[in-house]
């Protein structure tokens, strides 16, 4: 173990870490778990999926996946909404080696393009409301062999619907498929998109090491009381993102009741809570703010409530506690994660409640805060930048190995760009971000992607995006632009320009600035510190 005495080690394990791939593990929990009635309620409908549907449509799934010649590192996308039947077809991939890569059911054909591009999939599951996206996108893409309903009740066109793709390639022997055995370090699980410090979306690897490594986070009891089989919690967070992925997977071994939201919802959000006396719920700051301050919450008996996990962009100290308050829970806890390190390595451990800490380093991590000029780890209340090493550590960006160097030093430290500190208990306080994501109610918005869409309209001769704080959102992405001389363009055209090729995220609800001139570096990269300094600056003479 790294003897540097500013490495901050996780505690140990209470679980042990099984070095079997994700899918035997979720594979023997979803077996174990097939007397509970409920492994997932959709809450628009009142739809239930027992553990013993999701376990014999996930076996089923595997044997289809098998007889269409899918085999190991081959690659599966889905792309929907939450929806009940989104892990079945992931379950039944990480099961026999194939790699999921889950998309956004909110991209435009052009970051479909984009998506499709890094992983290359040969099935994409997705749901009707994506189709007619995914049709136009499938004709750039000879790898796409089927695109399959996940909640359509017929076939729609050619394109089959899940229980007809089930039927027509799966029999009665599915009760003796058994999942594959393969070496879970070295075996892919996932590619999710993520633009990391800086750049386009890249494809991050998570591999079954990764999930094996929360599979341990997930049963621990320190990590609060969703460790325990039928324990009822509310998700809501986009099945397609890290957090929402990683943490439902987490749900499925541990055998919770998951009552799941399409997308939040205020009345629907809270009357799930009451009506289904969901004990624990993860979700982003907005809706902690939410929690804070809608006269509505006082309408729903939420007394059920116990346990509030929050994470993927900075909380208000001060909103945590006032929603601690509001609630009677003696605190809110907060993690810190990303990506590409699967999902949270900070934690607030039982009961260590520190308001505006994101917790503790986790099990089987460790971290270390170092000065970004000399790279030297600090001691504790330090600023400096998050530094973490172990086994949620992604492989690398699919196919980017000069991005993976630059996030993975040679010693297996993921640097995050992101500032902070830790206390003398070794509680993590994030400051800042020095890479350039913008964070916009926690979905990642890259500058480089609107910069680039931006510098292809024939009225702008250059132009930057940064992100302008927001109480409510985080982060509204805003644009400073320089036109072509001559040119004319409004702000509002910049805007709809923007708006008509990525998705509700990246639009610019910070605004548009015209200047003369982007600043930047003598190595042309784009001084950012300087346009949000000149971004207050306008909006005080607004
Ligand atoms: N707590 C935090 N405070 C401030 N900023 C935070 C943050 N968490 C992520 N971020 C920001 O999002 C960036 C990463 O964005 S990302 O790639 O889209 N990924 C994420 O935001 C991401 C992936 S998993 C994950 C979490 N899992 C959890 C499980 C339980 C829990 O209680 C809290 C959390 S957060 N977050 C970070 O680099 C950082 O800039």
């Amino acid at each position: 173990m790294e003897v540097d005495k500013y490495v901050l080690h996780g505690p140990v394990s209470l679980c042990p870490l099984e070095n079997t791939s994700a899918g035997k593990q979720i594979y023997n929990a979803l077996r174990r778990h097939c007397h509970l009635p409920e492994a997932m309620i959709d809450a628009h409908t009142g739809q239930k999926l027992s553990y013993k549907e999701l376990f014999e449509t996930s076996c089923r799934l595997a044997q289809c996946l098998q007889r269409c010649g899918y085999k190991r590192n081959d690659v599966i996308s889905v792309c929907s909404e939450n929806n009940l039947h989104f892990f079945s077809p992931i379950l039944a991939a990480l099961c026999i080696g194939v790699v999921s890569a889950p998309l956004n059911d909110n991209y435009t054909q052009g970051e479909l393009h984009n998506a499709l591009n890094i992983s290359k999939p040969g099935i994409i599951f997705c749901s009707e409301k994506v189709l007619p996206r995914m049709l136009e996108v499938k004709k750039q893409f000879s790898c796409i062999r089927r695109i399959i309903l996940l909640d359509a009740e017929e076939d729609v066109g050619e394109n089959e619907s899940l229980s007809n793709f089930i039927l027509r390639n799966s029999d009665e022997s599915f009760r003796n498929f058994k999942p594959l055995d393969f070496d879970p370090d070295d075996q892919v699980a996932a590619i999710m998109c993520s633009s990391g410090t800086t750049g386009l979306p890249k494809g991050v690897m998570i591999t079954h090491k990764n999930l094996a490594v929360r599979f341990t986070h997930v049963r621990d009891p320190r990590t609060g009381t969703q460790t325990i089989p039928g324990t009822t919690v509310l998700s809501f967070m986009p099945f397609f993102h890290g957090f929402g992925f990683c943490t439902n997977l987490g749900y499925f071994l541990v055998g919770n009741r998951i009552v799941m939201l399409k997308r939040f919802q205020p009345e629907l959000f809270l009357r799930s809570i009451q009506d289904y006396e969901v004990r624990s719920v993860l979700a982003v700051p907005p809706i902690i703010l939410f929690l804070a301050k809608s006269p509505i919450v006082d309408k729903y008996d939420l007394t059920s409530l116990k346990e509030i996990g929050v994470g993927a962009a900075p909380l208000g100290k001060e909103v945590g506690e006032a929603v601690a308050k509001r609630l009677n829970l003696e605190g809110i806890r907060q993690g810190y994660g990303l990506t590409e390190a699967t999902l949270a390595v900070t934690f607030t451990p039982n009961n260590e409640f520190r308001p505006g800490s994101s917790g503790t380093v986790v099990p089987l991590m460790s971290a270390k805060v170092i000065n970004i000029d000399n790279g030297e780890s600090l001691g504790p209340n330090v600023v400096g930048e998050l530094c973490f090493k172990g086994g949620l550590v992604m492989r690398g960006y699919a196919g980017n190995i000069k991005a993976t160097k630059e996030a993975i030093d040679e010693d297996g430290w993921l640097h995050t760009g992101d500032l902070g500190y830790y206390d003398k208990e070794g509680h993590f306080y994030i400051v800042d971000r020095l890479k350039e994501l913008i964070k916009y109610k926690g979905f990642q918005v890259p500058p480089a992607e609107l910069e680039g869409l931006l510098l292809k309209h024939p009225c702008i001769k250059d132009a930057a995006v940064i992100g302008i704080p927001d109480e409510l959102a985080g982060e509204l992405p805003a644009a400073f632009v320089v036109k072509q001389p001559g040119k004319k363009l409004s702000e509002k055209e910049v805007f709809d320009y923007i708006a008509n090729q990525v998705s509700s995220p990246k639009h610019l609800r910070g605004g548009v600035r015209f200047i003369d001139e982007i600043p930047k570096s003598a190595t042309g990269k784009i001084v950012r510190k300087a346009l949000r300094e000149l971004a207050i600056k306008m909006n005080s003479k607004l």
